[in-house]
């Protein structure tokens, strides 16, 4: 199960200025809720509205390649990914919970030489794979791993170098489907209507997972739930409502939106979640194209680390922030506090377990909020696996098109991202680039 706890919104316990009528403002909202639920999924259909995402759970084909291709990698211990963004930042998040039981995981997703040197002098290349992951299959920073990896491998391993490639992209954009092509790599397929920060269901996040041995049948199975909810009328839309909190919590003046699990496991997620409202709701214009200057700032929080960090600013710092807790309620393992002799001021903690503790700050916190009027809700999973991550995870999805839908946005481009990239090409003189690098040099910028 997935449930939110929604009392924290309530005008009843955090005081109307912060707060609103919960119950009242769903049920006004429940006929956009569902107009928007009506167009989404209409809009599913058709390849240009880059909502290819939805239907991701259901792709059994992929998932079953994806499982033949793993269970033939003899002899891979660690896997090097290369991708930054979407292609990096989902897999990471899930292969820091969920991992562990298959090959390593090592993700390239930032070019910074002195880090990138050392992984590769630790990783033995014969029993190393590159994943190579790219939507556009033009980004600079993946594209130079990449070139930084070929030679790697090809230093140690001569022409068996492309045994141990393989290349995730778009069937048709980009440099590295033609060089896969040429070179008889393995590769395999981003749907052209799924977007970086919505393809974690797609290769992108289900190859390196599988490889890591996750269970990503499960990742898809639960992943179908959020789907399924997405379906519903706005009393049971989940991501519907927790659209709709964010919505309201933004129109309150709540501009902050951060993330805050109470676990260490998903302690990457909020960085997944960064991006994915980040690029897809923080937009200078509207669909009409009137300009909206709109989006709540996403920002990442774990707990209970962030107790002791962030939490004061929470509980007493401007009231521009809605807080999301994601709890589980079942541990996997747990571990119980020994009595301790010379310790008995430490007696409440006797007999106790960590788990214990963990739930007891999640719940102490959340109240600790909203007795300061900080409005906030809780996302309960019934415990951390591949089922409940699938389902959450797609659950944001979910919430982010609803968002989308109610900032009357398009959450499915990153128009804002393009300029540095194209300064970027300037700075390093690639060929059509001459004016921007005139305008870069009359500004007195240099690389
Ligand atoms: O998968 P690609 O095309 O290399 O893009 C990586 C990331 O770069 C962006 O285009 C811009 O940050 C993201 O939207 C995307 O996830």
């Amino acid at each position: 199960m997935l449930q939110v706890d929604f009392a924290n919104l309530d005008a009843s316990r955090i005081g109307p200025d912060q707060g609103v009528e919960w119950t009242r403002e769903l049920e006004a909202a429940a006929p956009r809720l569902e107009a928007a639920r009506d167009a989404l999924w209409e809009r599913a259909g058709d390849p240009a509205a880059m909502l290819g995402w939805v239907h991701l759970p259901e792709a059994t084909d992929v998932l079953r390649s994806v499982q033949r291709f793993v269970l033939a990698q003899e002899g891979v211990r660690d896997v090097l990914v290369l991708g930054i963004g979407g292609s990096a930042l989902g897999a990471k998040a899930l292969d820091a919970a969920l991992g562990g039981a298959g090959a390593r995981l090592h993700f390239v997703d930032n070019v910074e030489p002195e880090p990138v040197a050392a992984l590769l002098d630790r990783l033995d290349p014969a029993a190393t794979l590159v994943n190579v992951i790219s939507k556009s299959g033009t980004t600079a920073e993946t594209m130079a791993a990449f070139l930084i990896a070929l030679d790697w491998l090809r230093r140690a391993l001569g022409p068996r170098w492309k045994d141990r490639v393989v290349v995730t992209t778009d069937p048709e954009r980009g440099v590295l489907r033609p060089y896969a092509e040429r070179h008889g790599l393995a590769s395999f397929e981003i749907p052209p209507d799924v977007g970086g920060r919505f393809s974690v269901f797609s290769p992108v996040g289900l190859l390196p997972l599988a490889l890591a041995g996750v269970d990503v049948a499960g990742l898809l199975a639960g992943a179908r739930m959020a789907g399924a909810l997405a379906r519903a009328d706005a009393g049971g839309n989940l991501p519907a409502q927790t659209a709709l909190a964010q919505y309201l919590a933004w129109r309150k003046g709540q501009r902050i939106s951060v993330l805050m699990p109470y676990s260490s496991r998903l302690a990457l997620l909020p960085s997944w979640f960064v991006q994915l409202h980040a690029e897809s709701l923080g937009k200078a214009y509207d669909r009409s194209g009137s300009r909206v200057h709109v989006g709540p700032t996403p920002l990442p929080a774990v707990g209970a680390t962030d107790q002791h960090a962030q939490v004061q600013l929470f509980r007493e710092g401007p009231f521009d922030k809605l807080v999301v807790f994601v709890r589980h309620r079942e541990a996997d393992r747990d571990l119980i506090l020994p009595a301790e002799e010379g310790l008995e001021e430490l007696g409440y903690l006797f007999g106790k377990s960590l788990f214990q503790l963990l739930r007891a700050e999640a719940a102490a916190t959340a109240h600790a909020l909203a007795e300061a009027r900080r409005p906030n809700y809780t996302i309960v999973l019934e415990q951390i696996d591949a089922y409940h991550l699938g389902w959450l995870l797609q659950h944001l999805m979910w919430q982010t098109a609803f968002l989308g839908e109610l900032f009357d946005v398009n959450a499915f481009d990153q128009p804002g991202v393009e300029l540095g990239k194209r300064y970027t090409y300037a700075l390093l003189g690639r060929p059509g680039y001459e004016e921007l690098a005139a305008e870069l040099a009359r500004a007195g910028v240099e690389p």
